[in-house]
């Protein structure tokens, strides 16, 4: 792939006698969000523990910018950001004062310092607190301070592991948009069980269950997974639902209002085409007819269960 920052070969690692993650494989390139998606305990976080150097896997190799991590770690680990689920927030220290600290600690020359703190406090909206005591800030700020820090070295790429836990709201979407703007020169790979949150912000998903990779593709490839099974016809004059089950490729009818009906179907263009022209010839007053789309977290348990057989 051009351009790989990240090359992920034949990844597993074992707590103990269990497995939590079994031979992933996947290459990340460019800019933008990909989505590291999975249930609870899937494996999410172990994954990007190993890849931001801070477990060593069992088996398997990580590169970051061609660098080897195992064999490389001071080198590969310039290249990468990295804001874990706990944030690793110094509460007594003033905004400035932490993100000071981490440059140092991400060893920025000397001499860049001033200016990359200045960039990071700019770039995630926090400038205006500088002073401000760490533990004196709202959890959205506090998140916002915790992805300044895995930026304030300029990394190619960055992790966020589930960046928007906890958050109400209104701090959820600064933090997405937050996230989304840092993501134009870099690559982000965020961790999350929640799917809207992929939907709004992801380019590219990989999704992971029982520690092994099930899904990786475009977000349009992942909402196409599976076929529609449902439409929602709306008649201004209906029929018995009797009648309605009656139709070829309907397979169940659930009345919603006195004129709405939600109809299972086999999934078929022919069978939403017919629904519309029955209407019409039967003078059922056809107000709407939408083809819903199975939500993703449909296609997330068929994709979990597809993989496990
Ligand atoms: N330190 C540990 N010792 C033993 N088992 C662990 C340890 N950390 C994680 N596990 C187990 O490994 C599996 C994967 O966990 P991991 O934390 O990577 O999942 P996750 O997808 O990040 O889940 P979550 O969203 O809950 O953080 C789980 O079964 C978990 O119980």
């Amino acid at each position: 792939m051009e351009n790989t920052i990240v090359k992920v070969e034949n990844l597993s690692h074992r707590y103990a006698a269990q497995w939590a993650v079994r031979d992933i494989n996947f290459e990340i390139s460019g800019q933008g969000v990909v989505g590291l998606l999975g249930t609870n305990g899937a494996g999410k976080s172990t994954t990007m523990n190993i890849i931001c150097g801070v477990l060593k896997q069992t088996k398997g190799e990580v590169y970051i910018a061609g660098v080897n991590l195992k064999d490389n770690p001071v080198a590969a680990k310039r290249n990468i950001g990295f804001m874990p689920q706990k944030l690793p927030l110094h509460y007594d220290f003033t905004v400035e004062e932490y993100l000071t600290y981490c440059a140092d600690l991400r060893m920025v020359e000397k001499t860049q310092v001033k200016k990359s703190v200045a960039e990071a406090l700019e770039r995630c909206g926090v400038a205006h607190f500088r002073d401000r005591l760490l533990r004196n800030l709202s959890g959205g700020y506090q998140q916002r301070v915790g992805i300044a820090q895995a930026i304030v070295h300029n990394p190619k790429f960055v992790v966020l592991d589930e960046p928007t836990n906890g958050l109400d709201p209104n701090q959820i979407v600064e933090v997405r948009n937050l996230i989304k703007h840092i993501s134009t020169d870099r690559a982000v790979l965020l961790s999350t069980h929640i799917l809207t949150e992929v939907q709004a912000t992801c380019r590219e998903i990989k999704m992971i269950e029982e520690g092994q990779m099930v899904f990786s593709g475009s977000l349009e490839m992942f909402n196409n997974y599976i076929e529609p099974n449902t439409l929602v016809v709306t008649l201004d004059a209906p029929p018995l639902t009797e009648v309605l089950m009656t139709l070829e490729g309907v397979k169940s009818v659930e009345q919603l209002t006195p004129y709405r009906f939600r109809l299972g179907y086999d999934g078929e263009k022919k069978t939403a085409q017919r629904v519309a022209a029955e209407s019409v010839k039967n003078e059922w007053g056809l107000m709407e007819l939408v083809v819903e789309k199975s939500s993703l977290d449909a296609v997330f348990a068929r994709l979990s269960k597809k993989n496990n057989h």
